[in-house]
């Protein structure tokens, strides 16, 4: 079993492996209850995560959310907070949840609310929950406006990352992980861009791959949990990928989006002269031998607006995360309109 510490006030592990799950009667030791929630397509996951625990005297008890991005509204939150008013659920009992990561942002966000804060431990079964989402306590749901819009930073007390689980995950959704796993490599592991090179499935290398992703996530979120530093390195891509997922309501999937997002960020790092014409086709190149979407057309007006409210953004300054050489990140405030267009252009005229 691969196991990666995340400094912090209240240290925790993530576990990463087969069979990962079975920790979880140990991490919860002496907890009294424990709701776990899940969507419909992780039942069966779910269920053994309730009987592990039962048989460990935690009286836990299922509960469904629904499946996807649909999970993360406010609507969904209230529900799921009746649900464990139901359950009479103590801030000395637990939260777990079992599943991608909107499943994990959503059981987070009201782990951090209910009570002002209980546990929550996370078993994520997407690449994109184990290497990301479940990891680093940023926890949240949507709005009208764009992601991730309400939320709290609340770290998990552990994270079980079994790759048995992975054995049911659609291709396409394996796939999304990977721009999470490649934006990681681009921001900080080359060891990363060199598995991908040899293998853009992903398969051959995936334990490895989820590893060194989540050691450079566990850097930036052990030494800046609240955002204000290094950790803004973990949203290369995002400023575009998330208005991309607000402006075609929610429909497009998270990596795919930031597939995309990675790209723009390339050419407009290119067009502020820190990255070469070579560096930028590597993004283009690597992310679409990984079968991930480097293209995009849609309304360049309503995405600007929606960036406007990226959480990187300080009033009217827009603050985009590039590199500056490929391994070297950093935040590009303000860049010039022209810089934007010539971006955009690149990705969304792509032949
Ligand atoms: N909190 C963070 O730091 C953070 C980081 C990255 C992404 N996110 C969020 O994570 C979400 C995306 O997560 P995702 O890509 O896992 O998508 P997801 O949670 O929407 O899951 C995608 C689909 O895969 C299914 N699925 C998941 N695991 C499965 C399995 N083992 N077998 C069969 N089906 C399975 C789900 O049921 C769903 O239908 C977005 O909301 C994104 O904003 C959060
Ligand atoms: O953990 C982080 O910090 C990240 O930025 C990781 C991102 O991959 C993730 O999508 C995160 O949810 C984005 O956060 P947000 O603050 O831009 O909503
Ligand atoms: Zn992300």
């Amino acid at each position: 079993m691969r196991r990666v510490t995340v400094a912090g006030e209240r240290p925790y592990d993530v576990v990463i492996g087969a069979g990962a799950q079975a920790e979880l009667g140990l991490l919860l030791a002496g907890t009294a209850k424990a709701a776990v929630v899940h969507a419909p397509p992780l039942a069966a996951l779910a269920g053994a995560a309730v009987e592990t625990l039962q048989t460990a005297g935690v009286a836990a008890e299922a509960v469904v959310v629904p499946d996807g991005e649909a999970a993360k509204t406010a609507a969904v939150a209230a529900r799921l907070w009746d649900e464990l008013g139901r359950l009479g659920l103590t801030r000395s009992d637990a939260v777990v949840g079992v599943g991608g990561g909107a499943v994990t942002d959503l059981a987070g966000f009201v782990a951090a609310t209910w009570l002002r804060g209980v546990r929550v431990v996370h078993l994520p079964t997407s690449v994109l929950g184990m290497v990301d989402a479940a990891v680093g306590g940023k926890t949240g749901i949507d709005t009208a406006a764009g992601k991730n819009l309400v939320g709290a930073f609340h770290p998990p007390a552990g994270v079980l990352a079994d790759t048995d689980a992975l054995a049911g995950l659609p291709e396409a959704e394996f796939r999304s992980g990977l721009a999470e796993v490649v934006k990681c490599g681009l921001i900080a592991d080359a060891g990363i861009l060199d598995l991908l090179t040899a293998d853009p499935t992903g398969r051959r290398d995936t334990e490895e791959l989820v590893e060194r992703a989540v050691r450079v996530k566990a850097d930036a979120v052990g030494q800046d949990l609240y955002d204000t530093g290094v950790r803004e390195f973990l949203n290369y891509g995002h400023t575009l990928g998330h208005a991309i997922e607000r402006v075609e309501d929610f429909g497009w999937r998270h990596g795919e989006a930031v597939a995309v997002g990675l790209v723009f960020a390339a050419e407009l790092a290119g067009q502020a002269g820190l990255l070469t014409a070579a560096e930028v086709a590597r993004h283009r190149d690597l992310v679409a031998a990984m079968g991930l979407p480097t293209v995009y057309r849609g309304d360049w007006a309503a995405l600007q607006a929606v960036m406007r409210v990226d959480k990187k953004a300080r009033g009217a300054t827009l603050r985009f995360v590039v590199l500056d050489g490929i391994g070297n990140p950093r935040i590009l405030a303000d860049p010039e309109q022209a810089w934007l267009d010539a971006a955009w252009a690149a990705v969304s005229e792509a032949a």
